[in-house]
């Protein structure tokens, strides 16, 4: 009997009030005119919320890179090879992936977790080996995954949170490695929100116009198959596949031990919407860090009500566009927690002045 991590059904916590109040009012007394820093005080003030303190931080910082094949490559829906996942999970372990630079970068530790590809992988550094078949079904002809193996992807999901968790890592971002997952993602995601796939459907590695036509089409057949049905464990089983299912896992995870997450793109957004369909009350354990350039995302975001930090036309995917947010978490902290108040700096308040000028 295969059942989701009880992350999947067991209340999520929710932000601490009293911290989130807390922060409010010290961002009231710091050496600024209120609100001008934006939306670095109301992250500032998430974090504390989310952490359950008045001075929150996000490191340690971790980043867990999840990779599966997809079966629906055999229709010809990316512009790269499905060999390409198990090479670039070599990479990952070598240094030279985009993630890797920006991992080292910000002193982040980075996992890998190869959930099954249809190139062998050999033992690396890093990279934890949890597969569960050489890539998922071709999801135009039948459910990419068991409801058995899309349990088995959540649960490695849940797995690299707890890990985290044991880490004391205070902010985790999730990022998927597997050619053919804007496929997937924009079929799971027309199924989630009604929409056609001529609205979400998009270029991933680099298809032409005619390569876009023909993966919305395939995505219509893959919707076809699959029907009506919007639970979200038989969409994600239907639709999915390792990684998107381990990312929607690990999400849940997170908020499960408390550790906010720093959303990605495209793919991790997707995986982001499963989540809150399951468990509305991860929303709020979820920040969001860019715009992709990938089309569907805004649909996406829309439907998450989500607003992201960032818009740099990046469309790579492997959590680097969280990456790359990392240091406007880590700014607002420092700001919060380090700047003087009006009354240590000895600066005048707004409020001070106009008692002043208001007394006889
Ligand atoms: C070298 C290389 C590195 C990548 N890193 C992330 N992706 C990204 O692109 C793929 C999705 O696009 P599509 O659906 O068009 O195949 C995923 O593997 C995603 O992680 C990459 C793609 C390539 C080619
Ligand atoms: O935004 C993403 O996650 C994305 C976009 C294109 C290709 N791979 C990932």
């Amino acid at each position: 009997m295969h059942s989701p991590p009880p992350c999947w059904t067991q209340p999520l916590p929710k932000p601490n009030e009293h911290s989130s109040r807390q922060a409010a009012e010290r961002q009231q007394i710091l050496t600024k005119p209120p609100g001008s820093l934006g939306q670095l005080e109301q992250l500032a003030i998430q974090l504390a919320g989310l952490h359950g303190v008045e001075q929150p931080t996000v490191d340690p910082v971790r980043i867990t890179v999840f990779a599966g094949d997809h079966g629906v490559c055999e229709e010809g829906v990316s512009a790269f090879p499905q060999e390409v996942t198990a090479q670039m999970i070599a990479n990952f372990a070598g240094g030279g992936a985009a993630i890797s630079v920006l991992a080292g970068h910000l002193n982040a530790s980075l996992e890998v977790v190869n959930l099954g590809t249809v190139g062998e992988v050999p033992v690396l550094p890093g990279v934890r080996a949890e597969q569960i078949a050489p890539g998922t079904a071709n999801l135009t002809v039948t459910d990419a995954m068991t409801e058995a193996q899309a349990c088995a992807a959540l649960a490695s999901g849940d797995a690299a949170a707890g890990r985290a968790a044991h880490a004391g890592c205070r902010l985790f971002i999730g990022g998927d490695m597997g050619i053919g997952n804007t496929t997937s993602a924009a079929a799971l995601a027309c199924a989630l929100l009604s929409r056609s796939p001529e609205a979400l459907v998009g270029p991933g590695t680099g298809l032409d116009t005619a390569g876009v036509s023909h993966k919305s089409a395939v995505v219509s057949r893959a919707l076809k198959r699959h029907g009506d049905n919007t639970d979200p464990l038989t969409v994600l089983a239907s639709l999915g596949g390792f990684e998107i299912a381990a990312l929607t896992g690990a999400m849940l995870g997170c908020a499960a031990r408390g550790i906010p997450v720093l959303v990605d793109g495209f793919i991790v957004s997707v995986a982001a919407l499963v989540a809150v369909r399951q468990q509305p009350d991860v929303r709020e354990w979820l920040v969001f860090a860019h715009r992709s350039a990938e089309p569907g995302h805004q649909a996406v975001l829309e439907g998450l009500d989500a607003k992201p930090l960032l818009d740099l036309g990046m469309r790579l995917g492997e959590g680097s566009g969280a990456a790359v947010a990392v240091p406007l978490l880590r700014a607002a902290c420092e700001l919060h927690n380090r700047m003087a108040s009006f009354a240590d700096a000895g600066v005048t308040d707004r409020d001070q002045s106009e008692s002043r000028e208001g007394s006889p």
